[in-house]
């Protein structure tokens, strides 16, 4: 691969949706397309880029001359707290405000394109960035479309359009959200079986048909027909049945996951030290993990976005504080709706010999340590894979958008969850989590997590499918040269 003049170097724009389970993804994608030879141009929001500086120091954006890091703004009210941006609001502003500084810095990039950095060649988007498929189309140039969710949660949104026809959604009135309406069976939707209403994405859980996430996730979905491609943090054993519908659906779709295990072909030791966490890690938590013995950890986290309420935290430490389990619990700053996340003291006092409470960890390092002998999770598809990769089985507690169809998929289908009530309560948490850690129903979901952590490898093995399937995406896509439609 770098035998390639520098002259002609493909050049490829990685643009990421501007939150946290979006641009890690995105970026081991940049990663592994630079490794294959591509110039690579990552564009960052200017709210994320100075969230980065931060988190990572001031010199973590330098990037190489072949490898550059842009930003463009986000349309949203400048803001220097370090907290995830309103979804909704950021859903509504980059659809409206982004595709002029974006076409602005292609047309910067190919301006001053020299033999250091070539003309933009080709584009990969996320998914909901939909607006960068008009910039590819004017330069005439291809653009694949990363959709960073499970296929089966993307399969969910790809549905919001015929659900809207059947008259199912929006709902008639907020009634229907406890009325058990939301368990009616939906046994039509391709390659998915067992799925009611209420494991589709959350976002048809309102009954206002002018609903941002509702119009946002139906618009970008139907808009993937578009692009010249689709790819997935996948892999095909996993997601087999969705993922055959779907390709009879879409343009090409290329799976080229888990993208974590992906990236271990990755030699170059300064390009595999470029991080995105948006907080500061915090490494003490492998050391504390070092002095464990192996499966004996919980680990707790709710990924970048979920919120609960100070009751719903209370509920979590005395169940982790009953079951008796060392636990490992990160507790975003902005983790708690409208209030500090402070802890009673007598929990504090009680678990302090076998509990360790950080605001943010180096989560893939985390899971893939020994220690570790489950998950409690919101089900984020990076944590669900990450814990895949680890051998982890996981308690889910589902907040928004697709996590409820990762948590029904991982319950139901993988073997490799337990689901607790939304409406969570301490007795709950104590037996479900001693159950993961001592019971028959844990050792079996553990055995299967290893199953899966196995199959994982051998796909992004050098034979594997994930492997081949981004070499063909980039040869039959990235390097086309073919506009899209
Ligand atoms: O202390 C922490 C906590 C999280 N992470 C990382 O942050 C990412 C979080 O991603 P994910 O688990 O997918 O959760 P969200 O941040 O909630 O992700 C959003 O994006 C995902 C991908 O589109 C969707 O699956 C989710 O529903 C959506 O909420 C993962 O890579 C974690 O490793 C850390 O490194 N340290």
């Amino acid at each position: 691969m770098t035998s390639m003049a520098v002259a002609q170097k493909p050049h490829a724009v990685c643009i990421p949706y501007p939150a946290q389970g979006h641009i890690n993804p995105m970026l081991k994608l940049a990663k592994l397309l630079h490794y294959r030879g591509f110039h690579i141009t990552f564009v960052n929001t200017e709210f994320n880029h100075q969230r980065l500086l931060k988190s990572r120091g001031p010199d973590a954006l330098n990037g190489f001359p072949d490898f550059q890091f842009h930003t463009i703004p986000d349309g949203l009210p400048p803001s220097d707290v370090d907290a995830t941006q309103d979804i909704p609001s950021l859903c509504d502003s980059t659809t409206k405000t982004c595709l002029v500084p974006f076409r602005n810095l292609l047309a910067k990039l190919n301006h001053t394109s020299s033999s250091n950095v070539p003309p933009v060649s080709c584009i990969v988007s996320d998914g909901v960035m939909s607006f960068t498929l008009e910039a590819a189309e004017e330069l005439g140039i291809p653009e694949v479309l990363f959709w960073t969710p499970s296929a089966c949660g993307f399969m969910g949104y790809v549905q919001y359009q015929h659900l809207i026809e059947r008259g199912l959604i929006p709902l008639k009135d907020a009634s229907y959200l406890t009325n058990g309406y939301l368990d009616t069976v939906v046994d039509w939707v391709p390659g998915m079986k067992d799925i009611r209403l209420r494991d589709l994405p959350s976002f048809i859980r309102t009954s206002d048909p002018n609903d941002i996430m509702l119009d946002f996730c139906r618009g970008e979905a139907e808009r993937t027909h578009k692009a010249s491609a689709i790819i997935f943090n996948t892999f095909e054993d996993f997601e087999r049945d969705v993922l055959d519908a779907l390709s009879s659906m879409f343009p090409p779709i290329y799976t080229i996951g888990p993208l974590q295990l992906l990236q271990d072909q990755i030699s170059d030791d300064g390009l595999k030290s470029i991080g995105s966490n948006l907080w500061k890690e915090e490494p003490a938590c492998l050391e504390w993990l070092d002095l464990k013995e192996p499966n004996s950890v919980v680990y707790v986290n709710f990924g970048s976005i979920t919120v609960m309420t100070h009751q719903q935290m209370i509920e979590f430490a005395w169940g982790l504080a009953n079951s008796k389990q060392s636990f490992l619990w990160i507790i975003r700053p902005d983790l708690v709706v409208g209030d500090a996340a402070i802890l009673p003291s007598e929990f504090v006092t009680e678990t302090k010999d076998r509990g360790m409470l950080a605001s943010w960890c180096p989560q893939e390092q985390v899971l893939m340590h020994t220690s570790i002998g489950g998950f409690l999770t919101h089900c984020g598809w990076n944590s669900t894979l990450e814990s895949i990769c680890g051998g982890v089985p996981m308690i889910c507690w589902p907040f928004f958008g697709e996590q409820q169809t990762n948590c029904r998929y991982a319950c139901k289908k993988w073997g490799i969850g337990m689901e607790i009530d939304n409406n969570v309560k301490r007795e709950e948490v104590e037996t479900l989590v001693r159950e993961l850690m001592e019971g028959e129903e844990g050792k079996k979901m553990k055995n299967k997590a290893l199953e899966w952590k196995k199959r994982a490898e051998e796909t992004t093995g050098l034979v594997g499918s994930s492997n081949l399937n981004l070499d063909k995406m980039v040869n039959e896509v990235l390097l086309s040269g073919k506009s899209i439609n």
